[in-house]
């Protein structure tokens, strides 16, 4: 658990963070969305200190991080930042491996963790292990800094726009790779992004900030149902909300029992999904089958529009 405890910094007097508080649960994903300018980087590197706050405390696991030697902390926090940051004379397998050499792991330790990122980066090691940062594409560096945060194996990890200069395509492949990632090792993740899709997409929370200040903290569902401000009424998007409720909804909520005819629908799909899927085969219903192809019910039209209304 971090815990955020009315952290202010000022620069020149101004406050760029302004007593600021929320916390992130141990294992979650938590998302910093704002404008330009709002502290969200700022208040990302004071969760490392590689900024300190003037005001209020930052605990993690209920330790203060100011008891705590920086280079210590930083150690135990991976942090992976846009552009990522790759040290150029070392190779893939040598910037991997920064951060458990200082920790002296063991030779063989430390390339089994090598090997086993890169892997998992699908980044065959035969072939990128001994290769160096401009000998890989834009968006193989970028997952080699990913995993390099990663190698001390970290209970938490803070990104900083980590996937900003990707395309499209490859930044969807990423935030993919981040949540298996995540789940696998149970990371508790503090990210950056300015792409309020990506923030939907990967946050189990949410913060907004706006001039030094945190708007609203919560789940994405309660950011779209019950925006505190305008302004966080016109980041989730107004005309979005109720695709973005219905993609933020499982099948399993809205399945009923019965049969129906037509394609069926998995039952891991969004409710977003299932619109679709019924929108594109111009049915009112549709059934729902498990992973294993056995069938569970159907999901009807009516019912996914009904999930989609303003709520009261
Ligand atoms: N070291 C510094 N000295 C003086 N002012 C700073 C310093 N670091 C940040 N600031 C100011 O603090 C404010 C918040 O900056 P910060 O980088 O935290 O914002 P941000 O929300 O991450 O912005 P962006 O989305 O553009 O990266 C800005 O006005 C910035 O100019």
């Amino acid at each position: 658990m971090i815990d955020i405890q009315s952290v202010t910094k000022r620069y020149g007097g101004k406050a760029v963070v302004d007593a600021v508080s929320f916390s992130v649960p141990e294992g979650s994903i938590a998302v910093l969305v704002g404008t330009s300018g709002s502290g969200k980087t700022t208040l990302l590197r004071m969760i490392n200190q590689l900024v300190s706050q003037d005001e209020g405390a930052i605990l993690i696991g209920g330790e203060d991080t100011r008891g705590i030697p920086g280079h210590e902390l930083r150690r135990r926090i991976g942090y992976a930042i846009q552009g990522h940051g790759l040290f150029p004379h070392r190779t893939v397998a040598e910037n991997i491996a920064t951060v458990p050499r200082l920790l002296k792991w063991e030779r063989s330790r430390i390339d089994a963790k090598v090997a086993e990122l890169l892997t998992l980066f699908q980044l065959d090691p035969a072939l990128y292990a001994d290769r160096y940062p401009h000998q890989l594409s834009g968006g193989q560096q970028q997952r080699v800094g990913v995993a390099r945060a990663l190698a001390a194996e970290p209970k938490i990890l803070l990104m900083d726009e980590p996937f900003g200069a990707l395309d499209p395509v490859l930044r969807g492949t990423a935030q993919d790779e981040l949540l298996a990632i995540q789940k696998r090792f149970g990371t508790t993740i503090v990210i950056v992004t300015h792409d309020i899709n990506e923030a939907f997409h990967l946050g189990d929370t949410i913060a907004v900030m706006d001039k030094g200040k945190l708007l609203q903290y919560g789940h994405p569902i309660d950011l779209l149902k019950t925006p505190a401000t305008p302004f966080v009424e016109g980041l989730v998007g107004t005309f979005d909300r109720p695709f973005r409720l219905l993609s933020l909804g499982t099948i399993a909520s809205v399945v009923e029992p019965g049969d129906a005819p037509g394609e069926p629908i998995g039952i891991d799909k969004t409710q977003q999904e299932a619109l679709a899927a019924l929108m594109w085969a111009g049915a009112q219903v549709l059934p729902v089958t498990a992973e294993d192809g056995a069938k569970l019910g159907r999901v009807r039209l009516e019912t996914l529009l009904g999930q989609a209304i303003r709520p009261q």
